[in-house]
């Protein structure tokens, strides 16, 4: 089984208009709505390529409730903890030719809800996945997913992390089986600037994060394909599928689960490659998740 925590779920509300005017009135040529968080993303997808997961993490009022109602009507199985406060965030993604996201704060989330969270991960057991995926709520200390690693470390369970800075950093050293930055965020963690198509530096940040105590590290890199660092040291280049974008938003959650399902298919990181970066792009390419007709399609491409 692969489970998923996202402690910050969200409604993901997308607005495409020509441009936008600041301090004017503008007025969308069409809006969608739907739900979001890395987590929740990669459970969604992984679940439309017939894999096993269940959602963990919290949610709070009409808009948590509202998440965990589409969850349900997609047959993702999920077991959220409903906060008694505040309520699930609502990101703003402008679609005005260029992409340009507003994410939230989040919800507080209280010590007791975060020991029924503990609770339930310590219901998870040898030969089980665990992805830790996205932002955290501002109450909550950076070392909260390390704090999940080392409780969790020894039992058998194989941990992805896609997140950013330090609440990454921070876990490097419980050897997490697979992190996903982009490439922006490759570039704060390793505290240089990367430009687009500069391989030899990313291959080097990569390399960093690594020594640093990751296993597998896969680099993401938009319209310019992907990186992965195998555990043995390889290096391996995945081009992107060709296509329009229509809504980037979840692409990398997307190439996550699009990875773990070719790994579990195949048992092969070039294949798991391949699937992550076709799962990528039928999200990018699309205003909804990864479809598995949309990723077997673009997988006959690559
Ligand atoms: N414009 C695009 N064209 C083709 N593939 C894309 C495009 N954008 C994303 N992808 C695929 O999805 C993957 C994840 O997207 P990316 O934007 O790098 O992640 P994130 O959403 O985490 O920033 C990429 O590595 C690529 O394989
Ligand atoms: O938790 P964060 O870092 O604020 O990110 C949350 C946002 O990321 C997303 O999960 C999309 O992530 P990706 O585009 O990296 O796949 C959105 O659904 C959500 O609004």
């Amino acid at each position: 089984m692969i489970y998923t925590v996202t402690f910050n779920p969200a409604l993901d509300y997308a607005v495409y208009l020509d441009t936008l005017e600041m301090g004017a009135l503008n007025r969308t040529k069409s809006e969608e709505l739907r739900c979001g968080g890395k987590g929740i993303n990669v459970s969604v997808v992984l679940r439309n390529l017939g894999m096993e997961t269940r959602a963990l993490g919290f949610l709070a009022g009409f808009t948590g409730q509202c998440i965990a109602f589409w969850l349900e009507q997609m047959s993702v199985q999920s077991d959220f903890i409903m906060l008694p406060a505040g309520m699930s965030r609502i990101n703003i993604k402008l679609k005005t030719g260029v992409e340009t996201e507003i994410n939230g704060q989040g919800p507080d989330i209280p010590p007791q809800a975060l020991d029924e969270l503990f609770a339930k991960l310590d219901r998870i057991g040898d030969g089980d996945t665990l992805v830790l995926a996205g932002s955290i709520p501002a109450s909550l200390p950076v070392d909260i997913y390390e704090r999940i690693l080392s409780r969790l470390s020894g039992r058998g369970i194989r941990c992805v992390v896609d997140a950013s800075g330090d609440l990454l950093l921070n876990v490097l050293q419980y050897h997490p089986f697979l992190i996903k930055p982009n490439q922006h965020e490759l570039s704060e963690l390793c505290g240089v600037s990367l430009t687009s198509g500069d391989l030899a530096g990313i291959k080097a940040c990569a390399s960093q994060l690594q020594e640093q105590g990751a296993r597998n590290v896969l680099v993401s890199l938009g319209p310019d394909g992907a990186l992965l660092l195998t555990e043995d040291g390889k290096f391996l280049h995945q081009e992107a599928a060709a296509g329009t974008v229509r809504n980037s938003v979840g692409a990398g959650d997307s190439m996550v689960a699009g990875f773990l399902t070719g790994l579990h298919l195949t048992g092969s990181y070039r294949e798991a490659l391949r699937m992550g970066a076709a799962a990528g792009a039928a999200t990018a390419f699309s205003d909804h998740l990864a479809t598995r007709r949309e990723v077997e399609q673009l997988l006959n491409t690559l």
